[in-house]
């Protein structure tokens, strides 16, 4: 019989994202389950170079009528890609905003603070996967994360990197991905 840690390990492999998402939501504890797990990334220096907002219920529809309501938004560009703000920031049941915080460190430059910030992302995106939701991890190409940085009170030293969105799939039947066999990303390597 498999160990537990080795169905856990399967499961693992499993992942997929999914989008759209729709409800149920993780329930509060669930929540709080999949926000610790960031907290196990790999932390250089213990930065914690992290920082996210939660965003759930009506308070998805306030924050989207916050961002088009902003002077920085009140341009063309913004009209057009209004439908795709509403897509993004209103479909699954959670919206987290994701942003890193880079801190000036000397021995921990930017690019591994970013690193850590990914890696607690993707620790969410398992523990969700684990408790039986989905997750998506999708852009906010500019300017809707100045928008988001801007209208969330984000700080200066923080970068938004995406959203997190958690939800179920909206579609009940989710065929297997194929994935790439580590030999195609890694070798053993021998002097
Ligand atoms: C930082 C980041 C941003 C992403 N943004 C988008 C996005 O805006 N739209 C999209 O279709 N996929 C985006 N993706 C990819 C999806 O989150 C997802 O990984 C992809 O659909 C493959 O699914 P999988 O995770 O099951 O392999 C992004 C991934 C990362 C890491």
């Amino acid at each position: 019989m498999r160990s537990t840690d080795e169905q856990t390990l399967e499961a693992i492999l499993a992942r997929r994202s999914a989008w759209p998402l729709s409800e149920p939501a993780p329930a509060p504890a669930e929540l709080e389950s999949i926000l610790q797990a960031a907290a196990v990334a790999p932390d250089h220096a213990g930065l914690r170079p992290w920082h996210f907002k939660v965003v759930q219920g009506d308070d998805r529809q306030a924050l989207l009528h916050r961002v088009l309501q902003h002077p920085d938004a009140q341009n063309e560009q913004v009209q057009v890609l209004q439908g795709k703000y509403t897509m993004k920031l209103t479909t699954a049941p959670v919206v987290i905003v994701l942003a890193a915080r880079i801190t000036v460190h000397p021995k921990v430059p930017e690019f591994e603070q970013l690193l850590a910030a990914g890696a607690a992302v993707m620790n969410m995106l398992n523990a969700a996967h684990l408790l039986g939701y989905s997750g998506f991890w999708s852009s906010t190409p500019e300017p809707l994360a100045a928008l988001l940085h801007n209208v969330m009170g984000f700080g200066s030293q923080e970068r938004i990197i995406g959203l997190l969105n958690v939800g179920m799939p909206a579609s009940a039947a989710r065929t297997a991905v194929a994935r790439p066999s580590w030999q195609e990303y890694a070798q053993l390597w021998h002097a």
